[in-house]
C-alpha cells in the first residue's frame, strides 16, 4: 500500500494492464486457444478500473466522493448528442467512402434488440468501464499539467498498447498485424473524441463512456457493388484517420492547448 501511495501513478499502469493482460494470458493458455472466446469477455476491460479504485482507495480518498462525481449526469443535451453521434457516424466512413465512389449502400439489418443489448453491457460491464481510468484518472490527472491536446494522443496510444496481447495472442479479425497502425490512428481519434465530451462537459465522465459505447457498436452499413482498389485504398486510410482529424479539430476549437484542470 506504501508503494501505491507514493508512486500512485505508476501504480495505476501496473495494475491496470496487470490485470488485463493477466486475463489474456490465462484465457490463451488455460481456458481457450481460440479466438472470441476468453479474450473476448468482459474481464480484461475492468483493469483501468480496477486500478483506480486500488489507487484512490490507498490513497485515502473517499470512494463515495468518487461514487457521487462520476455518476454525475446533469450536462446540457448537446453533450450527449455529441457522444452518441460522433463515433456512430465516423464508424460508417468506409461505407460512406465506397458508397461515394459508386458502390450500393446497405443496411446490415441488425436486431435493434441486440443492439441496445451490446450498448448497455459494454456501458455498464465493459470497455466503456476503462474510461473511468484512461479519461476520469489519466487524462485528468495529467491534464493538471501538461496540453490536453498532447495527453489525449498520449492515452490514445498507452490505450492502444494495452491492446497488444489480443494481436499477438489471439487470431481475431479486429487485431491482426497488419491492421496495428490503423487501429492505433483509430484510438488515438477516439481518444481525442472522448476527451472533447470530457472536456466540453465539464468533466463529466459518463459522455466519454457513452461514446465509448457507440464506438465498439459493429458499423451499421456496408457496401456493394465494385471499386477500384485505389478507392479501397482511400478508404482504409480514410477511414481511422476521419476520428483523429475530426478530435484535433474539435479540440482545436475548444482551445485545448493548455493545461486544464478540475477541481
Ligand atoms: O477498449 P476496448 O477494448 O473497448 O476497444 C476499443 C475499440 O477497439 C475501439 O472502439
Amino acid at each position: 500500500m506504501s508503494f501505491i501511495r507514493r508512486y500512485p501513478f505508476m501504480s495505476f499502469f501496473l495494475i491496470a494492464f496487470g490485470w488485463s493482460w493477466l486475463n489474456d494470458y490465462v484465457g490463451y493458455y488455460l481456458v481457450d486457444q481460440k479466438p472470441g472466446l476468453f479474450s473476448l469477455t468482459l474481464t480484461r476491460t475492468w483493469g483501468p478500473l480496477i486500478a483506480v479504485l486500488i489507487v484512490i482507495n490507498a490513497q485515502g480518498q473517499s470512494i463515495q466522493s468518487w461514487w457521487k462525481r462520476v455518476t454525475y449526469y446533469r450536462v446540457a443535451m448537446k453533450w450527449y448528442v455529441a457522444a452518441l453521434a460522433l463515433p456512430f457516424v465516423l464508424g460508417e466512413t468506409r461505407s460512406l467512402i465506397h458508397w461515394s465512389a459508386g458502390a450500393e449502400l446497405q443496411f446490415q439489418g441488425y436486431s435493434p434488440l441486440l443492439v441496445v443489448l451490446n450498448f448497455v453491457v459494454v456501458l455498464f460491464l465493459g470497455g466503456a468501464l476503462e474510461e473511468l481510468g484512461w479519461r476520469d484518472y489519466v487524462q485528468r490527472y495529467v491534464q493538471n499539467t501538461y496540453s490536453v491536446i498532447l495527453v489525449a494522443i498520449g492515452v490514445g496510444v498507452v490505450w492502444t498498447l494495452w491492446h497488444a496481447p489480443l494481436f499477438y495472442l489471439y487470431d481475431l479479425p479486429s487485431y491482426t498485424a497488419n491492421q496495428f497502425i490503423p487501429y492505433l490512428v483509430t484510438v488515438v481519434g477516439l481518444s481525442l473524441i472522448f476527451t472533447w465530451v470530457y472536456n466540453g462537459s465539464g468533466g463529466v465522465v459518463l459522455l466519454p463512456m457513452l461514446a465509448h459505447a457507440t464506438a465498439n457498436l459493429p458499423s451499421f452499413t456496408t457496401t456493394s457493388g465494385n471499386v477500384s482498389e485505389a478507392v479501397t485504398s482511400i478508404a482504409s486510410i480514410l477511414h481511422p484517420t476521419s476520428f483523429v482529424v475530426v478530435g484535433l479539430i474539435l479540440l482545436v476549437i475548444q482551445n485545448r492547448f493548455r493545461p486544464r484542470t478540475f477541481t
